[in-house]
């Protein structure tokens, strides 16, 4: 996961290959709730791991529920059997509507009957999302819910016992949220062991795939609901909660739809395909495969599995109901920009309650993408975006905005059939827009990034492993300068903070000097030196350096690896078979890349060239205080000989001698810490971007 404060997107160009979705989060709390509401152990394979199943984990844990996770990661849930284990619990929740609603049924219900108190909390912007309608349901009932903040919201606080009121219809709406009526379905069961418990939906029920999803999974444990359309529903007397045993959880249809819709603009060549959700899936979001199909998007479909081509390009605009697709529909937002003409997308009201206020959000955020947008209270159309601007996307602690918004990387894409979209345009004027479009392919920033942990923790691994950027597009800063200067170190900082790739590249020339000497090839003869280095078989692995299957991180640290590889590296003939190495460390989202040659040779046309310099005696004392700390003895006076005369080779070697490149920044680290410099470079590198001031 990108643990940073933005991730910055650079021009995507095509995708390509398959994508393993994570579990429904859906699926996954509502069946965490009922195998913890269960007589029995309940093994949950492919469960989501993340932070809305992490607080309903820890609240099932506080209640008392047993819960072990095998070497397979498969959760084995052994339930209270409808029976409270404690009495007394205070709960946070997060921003997990799908723990909170649900808790808030059960509890209230099973501290009605069996006495107790419980408080349930959240974050802030769940103290925001209204919760009246289950509350008022509940309270009709005879529930005692206090809520503690604002009347209707969370945190709320229940207790009992009190006497529950069975005989009547328990009411509720089902036109602002679903997942009231969610709430009682999966809780209701805990009360109708006597005589059956009918529930009325007033209004028209909106989501109803969730319902479908709701009603399929009691039916696997052991709870058979009979529903009159979709506004009455009747809990059998004499419902129990049994645990199926194995339970397997689909992939997240809402999940699927980034994937769906990066097939649709993206995947010119061969399908994306998808794994996880498919024909056979319980969730309602996989009909979103049907909206992009209307966009223009070519679908293939197996039970489990998708795969998801471009057909029209662009994307044709479309006019949808999305009451059926609530939270995969804003996803359609975003492929509208790729379209043909507009598209409006109708019922959307929900949006206004979930993470964030969504519509306002999406429509706040696609015009600074330069986006024409008009939203109404339940609606909003999107524009084609023709003239892209980068732009730095606040994301409002909303998973799915930071999901959505990756799609914008792909802005470069629209001129690729320049001939096909010139034949709308036959002016010569609007075929020279169409190129420049074309060159003006810009990055997209993503404010805190990490805030898909919510849903789909390694989204944004899970999208650089399909898709693919032209190698220039691909952000690279350079870190030269001589030994011990502190390149590494503040190559590994200056990675950190961007979420980029790191290239440590002496460890190659060491690892091909050390690989040389090991074979006992001379190390001056630079043909055959070239020849192990071209072979070399290296993985990199947690800041490991591994040949063939051997851990060399100690031995390539060792200063007489390092002057062995000053030798080798001499030689023009390993200069050239590791330049490939180097070069295909080139990868998304962008790279730093330290050594001798990263701005000078290899990289010439990195973004961001730096020249770091340190004085021989600080560098040697440096050298002197990390070897020591690893245990080992050093003499400085020796090594300050040994770094200079290294740097002199490297300077004056014949092949991509030590020097800075002619636009590289200078900076003298001898009176800096790391951190000083560390932001110093980050300054520099922020000068570099498109983007306005982060706010
Ligand atoms: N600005 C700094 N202030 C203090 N110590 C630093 C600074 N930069 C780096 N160091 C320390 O100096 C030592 C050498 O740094 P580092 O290994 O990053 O250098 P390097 O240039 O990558 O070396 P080499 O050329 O051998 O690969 C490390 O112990 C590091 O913590
Ligand atoms: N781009 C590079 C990187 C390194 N070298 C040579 O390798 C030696 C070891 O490098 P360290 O950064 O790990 O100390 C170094 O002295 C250089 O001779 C290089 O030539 N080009």
């Amino acid at each position: 996961m990108f643990k940073i404060p933005f991730l910055d997107l650079p021009p995507l160009r095509s995708a390509a290959g398959t994508v393993r979705l994570p579990g429904s989060k859906s699926i996954s709390n509502r069946v965490l709730l009922l195998a913890g509401l269960s007589e029995g152990t309940t093994a949950v394979h492919d469960l989501l791991d993340s932070d809305d199943t992490a607080v309903m984990l820890a609240s099932l844990k506080t209640l008392g529920c047993q819960l072990k996770t095998d070497h397979a990661g498969v959760l084995h849930l052994t339930g209270i059997g409808g029976r409270l284990q404690t009495r007394q619990a205070q709960l946070f929740l997060g921003n997990a509507g799908t723990a909170m609603r649900p808790l808030t049924a059960a509890l209230a219900l099973l501290a009605a009957t069996q006495g107790g108190e419980f408080e349930l909390s959240g974050v802030p912007r769940m103290h925001e999302r209204p919760i009246a309608d289950l509350v008022d349901a509940l309270r009709l009932l005879g529930c005692q819910i206090e809520c503690l903040g604002n009347e209707g919201y969370p945190p709320l606080k229940l207790t009992g016992p009190s006497p529950l009121k069975l005989d009547e219809p328990v009411k509720v709406r089902g036109d602002v949220s679903s997942q009231f009526l969610t709430a009682l379905l999966l809780a209701l069961p805990l009360v109708a062991t006597q005589q059956d418990v009918v529930i009325e939906v007033v209004g028209e029920l909106i989501s109803k795939p969730y319902i479908h999803i709701t009603l399929a999974l009691l039916e696997r444990f052991g709870i058979q609901v009979q529903r009159e359309g979709w506004q009455r529903f009747t809990i059998p007397a004499g419902s129990r909660y049994r645990s199926p045993g194995d339970l397997h959880v689909e992939g997240d249809a809402s999940s699927a739809s980034y994937f769906i819709a990066l097939g649709a603009i993206a995947a010119s060549d061969e399908p994306l395909r998808i794994e996880g959700v498919g024909q056979a899936s319980l969730q309602g979001d996989v009909r979103f495969a049907e909206a992009a199909q209307a966009m223009g998007a070519i679908v293939a479909s197996g039970p489990n599995w998708l795969e998801v081509r471009r057909g029209a390009w662009p994307l044709r605009g479309i006019d949808l109901d999305c009451n059926h697709i609530p939270d995969a529909a804003m996803t359609l937002a975003l492929m509208a920009l790729y379209a043909d003409g507009p598209t409006t997308l109708r019922n959307i009201a929900s949006w206004r309650v979930k993470e964030t206020d969504r519509l306002s959000a999406m429509a706040t955020e696609l015009r600074k993408l330069g986006a024409e947008v008009e939203e109404g209270p339940d609606w909003l159309r999107v524009q084609p975006l023709r003239d892209w601007r980068a732009a730095s996307i606040h994301t409002y602690d909303d998973h799915r905005m930071a999901m959505c918004f990756s799609l914008a990387a792909f802005n470069g894409l629209l001129s690729d059939r320049s001939p096909q979209r010139v034949k709308h345009h036959p002016d010569p004027a609007a075929i020279r827009g169409e190129l420049q479009t074309k060159d003006r392919a810009v990055p997209v920033r993503i404010l805190d990034p990490q805030c898909v942990a919510k849903t789909f923790p390694d989204y944004f691994e899970t999208l650089f492993g399909v898709v693919e950027a032209r190698s220039e597009d691909i952000p690279v800063i350079t870190i030269d300068g001589p030994t011990a200067s502190g390149k590494g170190t503040l190559a590994d900082q200056v990675a950190h903070a961007l979420g980029y790739v790191i290239l440590d590249s002496g460890s190659l020339y060491r690892a091909c000097a050390l690989a040389a000497h090991r074979g006992e090839v001379d190390l001056d003869d630079g043909e055959a030196v070239a020849a192990v280095g071209a072979n070399l078989n290296l993985s990199f692995k947690n800041g490991h350096v591994w040949l063939d299957e051997e851990d060399i991180s100690e031995d390539l640290r060792r200063e007489a690896t390092g002057l062995m590889a000053s030798q080798v590296a001499a030689h023009p003939a390993v200069r050239a078979a590791l330049n490939q190495l180097q070069l295909d460390f080139r990868r998304l989202p962008g790279l730093v890349a330290d050594g001798r040659d990263m701005g000078t040779d290899v990289f010439p046309d990195a973004g961001l060239k730096v020249f770091l310099t340190a004085s021989a005696a600080t560098r040697a004392e440096r050298r002197h205080k990390q070897l020591i700390s690893k245990g080992i003895s050093a003499n400085i006076e020796g090594l300050r000989q040994d770094l200079e005369a290294r740097d002199a080779r490297d300077k004056n070697r014949a092949a991509s001698p030590l020097h800075p490149a002619a636009d590289a920044k200078m900076l003298d680290n001898s009176a800096q810490s790391i951190e000083e410099s560390t932001q110093r470079v980050l300054a520099w590198w922020a000068q570099t971007r498109p983007f306005a001031v982060q706010r």
